[in-house]
């Protein structure tokens, strides 16, 4: 067990596998895990259940000043909370995956995001950040940073695959147009963009298993940091 401080940034777009690589390398790096896409997509539920219009930046902002958000890092068990109420699957949802880029792009909500992902991650010591600007922004100093990638076909397969698992349907078209769509408005917003950090190694993920891309990314981190593997 190793309890000398570690901050790994892992930023990319949808359905590069960031969430699930990432919470199994930080079980793997006896660190805790942070999902600040599922901090985003708790605000856009906010922002939906109060009836603003979301080309309204300032009623946005309005919606989310008292975001009652609770997200948990321990990388075994998600604790996603509104208020009382868990909302780790409503997050997940089509209302909300649809709406994310709208409410994530307002600085304000960003702002406020951004304030408590770097309280969280000076709290844990040792963490396994993932987001879109994790090394460009919101951690730029991080020990590693890490930009997955995937052709949008590739994750569009996962993601339809993963909805067809949990019942939410089959529509491969309708999943390939949703990554092409939030891909483009997440890279070029004008806040934070999505884009790789200079100081970045990048990991291209779609000719890779889960275990794989675990096991590439541990040899990264381990090359960068000095650890033995
Ligand atoms: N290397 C891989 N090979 C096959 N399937 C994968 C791989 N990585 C992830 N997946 C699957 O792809 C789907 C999307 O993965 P995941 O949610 O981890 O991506 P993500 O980058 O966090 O996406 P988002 O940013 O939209 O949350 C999941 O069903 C996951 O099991
Ligand atoms: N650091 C982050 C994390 C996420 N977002 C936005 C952009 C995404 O479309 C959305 C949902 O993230 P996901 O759950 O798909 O990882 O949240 C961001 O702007 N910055």
């Amino acid at each position: 067990m190793s309890d000398s401080p570690l901050i790994v940034a892992m930023d990319g777009p949808s359905g590069t596998g960031k969430s699930s690589v990432s919470r199994k390398l930080a079980q793997r790096l006896d660190a805790s895990y942070l999902d600040t896409g599922a901090m985003y997509r708790v605000a856009t539920l906010q922002v939906l259940r109060s009836g603003v219009e979301l080309d309204d930046a300032e009623a946005i902002a309005a919606a989310v000043v008292d975001l009652a958000l609770t997200i948990g890092t321990d990388p075994t068990a998600e604790v996603v909370l509104l208020g009382d109420e868990d909302v780790s699957g409503e997050i997940r949802g089509g209302e909300v995956t649809k709406a994310v880029s709208a409410v994530s792009a307002v600085g304000s909500v960003r702002e406020l995001l951004v304030d408590l992902q770097r309280q969280l991650a000076s709290n844990a010591g040792r963490i396994v950040v993932e987001g879109r600007d994790i090394g460009t922004v919101v951690l730029p100093d991080a020990d590693v940073k890490i930009y997955l990638t995937a052709s949008a076909q590739a994750r569009a397969q996962r993601r339809n695959e993963q909805n067809i698992a949990e019942g939410r349907g089959d529509d491969f078209d309708a999943v390939l147009a949703d990554v092409e769509r939030r891909d483009n408005l997440d890279s070029t917003r004008a806040l934070s963009p999505l884009r790789p950090a200079d100081d970045s190694v990048t990991v291209d993920t779609s000719d890779l298993g889960i275990d794989g891309v675990i096991d590439r990314l541990h040899q990264v981190v381990c090359e960068r940091t000095g650890a033995v593997r």
